[in-house]
């Protein structure tokens, strides 16, 4: 039986760097885009032998030998090239499944080896070397006339990155497809399952990546859209240890276990809002970012506890106004609908004198809060001399906040010049943007296809997922 679990990228709206604080909150959307892992039993190789290869990618082709004895797992890397995040996610995978499952079953299913494959969408990795290649210029047609999983002619450490968090959603997929392999979990993925999935896969992705993170990446792989507050770091960190107790690690991870105190409370963007996004080839390294973030924090402690203190007021107010909004359209659509309409052709400066109703105002409090986010993330640039939000990117985002029907443009989580999203209200607005984004000069903007999908950690069939079966 061919096993096959998928699971988003995302984009943090709002909240990042104080979303690694447990008293904030992040605001997470899951992106259409997706990482697929595919397990199927082999009929022709050694007892154990566990083979694993990215397509996408060159040299991507890793194969370790798992031997079950009773209850105690043997794990080694047979090839010399290393995949941290697939060699943690298979190691401590397996053992939470020897905990909680018969090891017969497990040794069964691995008597003739089992074969792994792992794709994202295109979406996850610039596709710049490919349409050079191809002489495409970088615009969505391009993009959309490529294959999907196409091959990106780099090495996993050589390609170019977009942002969506392919360690996490790759980490997610992998944990969950391993967990319905070998029958830890249904193929329905029940909430105490995804919470299993969950806390199976912020280990394996902190232990990978060497530190306990906020984890909202992780969390939008498995739940997908949400207001997202982190748990507390000390659930991981007496077990951040290569040499971890398996019964302790199982135990740890368990859904049931109280110790785990993150929250998720489920969002969606409301009807005829779509997110657009775009990646920047300048970059930034996130975790410098994050670094000198964190450094200016600690020396300037009153400084940034006040504006920590407003922008989470402000992200609050952001998400607050997105509910309404939602709220309001289930009240009356009619109504709802002819305002989005209006608000679709008219630059968001213009709504407040334009555009009449609850549903308008509501419109208005929202672009405002959000105004006020960016304007605090500009301060926090300012004092920490961190390019949260350069002035590049302010210059690209007011040029995007100016098309009619682009409800908010902003840089998602650590900011920097990694990537941009826009918020819009019609295919419209959505063409006016790529225009802007395809003429500008100041930086290299490259259109991501993806859109909003609320959707977390699914199980899904080959025949549902269009070009899967071709690369197998
Ligand atoms: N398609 C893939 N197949 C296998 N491993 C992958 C794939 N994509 C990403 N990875 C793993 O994730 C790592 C990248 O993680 P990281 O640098 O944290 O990026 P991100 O911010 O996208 O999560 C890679 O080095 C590799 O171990
Ligand atoms: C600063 C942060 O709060 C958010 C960073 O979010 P990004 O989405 O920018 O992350 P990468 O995918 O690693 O680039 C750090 C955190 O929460 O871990």
């Amino acid at each position: 039986m061919t096993t096959i679990a998928s699971a988003p990228g995302k984009v943090l709206l709002t909240g990042g760097y104080l979303v690694l604080e447990q008293q904030f909150s992040g605001l997470v959307v899951g992106t259409s885009a997706r990482f697929y892992t595919v397990i199927r039993p082999q009929t022709d190789l050694t007892a154990g032998t566990i083979t694993v290869n990215s397509p996408q990618f060159e040299q991507a082709l890793w194969n370790y030998k798992a031997i079950v004895t009773q209850h105690k797992l043997q794990f080694d890397s047979i090839t010399e090239s290393r995949n941290k995040f697939v060699e943690t996610c298979l190691k401590y995978t397996l053992q939470v499944i020897l905990e909680r499952s018969n090891p017969s079953l497990v040794q069964q299913k691995l008597s003739h080896g089992i074969d792994i494959t792992i794709v994202g969408d295109n979406d996850f990795y610039s596709q710049r070397a490919q349409l050079e290649s191809k002489q495409l210029e970088n615009t969505a047609e391009a993009l959309n006339s490529l294959d999907p999983f196409c091959k990106t002619h780099a090495t996993l450490s050589t390609v170019h990155k977009t942002g969506l968090g392919s360690s996490a959603a790759l980490t997610t997929s992998l944990v969950a497809a391993l967990l319905l392999h070998f029958q830890v979990v249904s193929n329905q993925f029940t909430d105490p399952e995804k919470k299993l999935i969950h806390n199976v896969a912020q280990f394996v992705h902190c232990l990978a990546q060497g530190k306990v993170g906020s984890g909202f990446d992780v969390s939008s792989a498995v739940w997908g859209s949400h207001q997202y507050k982190r748990f507390r770091p000390d659930i991981l960190t007496p077990i951040m240890d290569e040499n971890v107790d398996q019964k302790l690690l199982s135990s740890s991870v368990d859904a049931d276990n109280l110790n785990w105190d993150n929250k998720v409370v489920p969002f969606q963007l409301p009807p005829g809002f779509d997110l657009m996004l775009a990646d920047i080839d300048a970059g930034s390294h996130t975790p410098t970012l994050v670094g000198k973030v964190l450094h200016w924090k600690k020396t300037k402690p009153e400084e940034s506890t006040l504006l920590w203190t407003q922008l989470g007021q402000f992200n609050l107010l952001v998400e607050q106004h997105f509910r309404e909004l939602s709220r309001l359209y289930t009240q009356d659509s009619t109504d709802y609908n002819q305002t989005i309409e209006r608000c679709s052709q008219l630059k968001s400066s213009d709504w407040h004198q334009q555009v009449q109703g609850k549903v308008a105002e509501e419109m208005v409090s929202l672009v405002n809060a959000f105004n006020k986010v960016r304007s605090l993330l500009q301060k926090m640039t300012e004092l920490s001399q961190v390019p949260v939000e350069p002035q590049e990117q302010t210059r690209l985002l007011d040029a995007c906040t100016d098309i009619p029907g682009v409800a908010m443009a902003g840089v998602p989580g650590a900011g920097g010049y990694d990537a941009i999203f826009c918020i819009v209200l019609s295919n419209r607005s959505k063409h006016l943007v790529r225009k802007v984004w395809e003429s500008w000069k100041e930086l290299s903007v490259g259109p991501l296809l993806s859109h909003a999908d609320s959707n977390g950690v699914t199980s899904v069939s080959l025949a549902s997922v269009p070009g899967l079966s071709d690369i197998l």
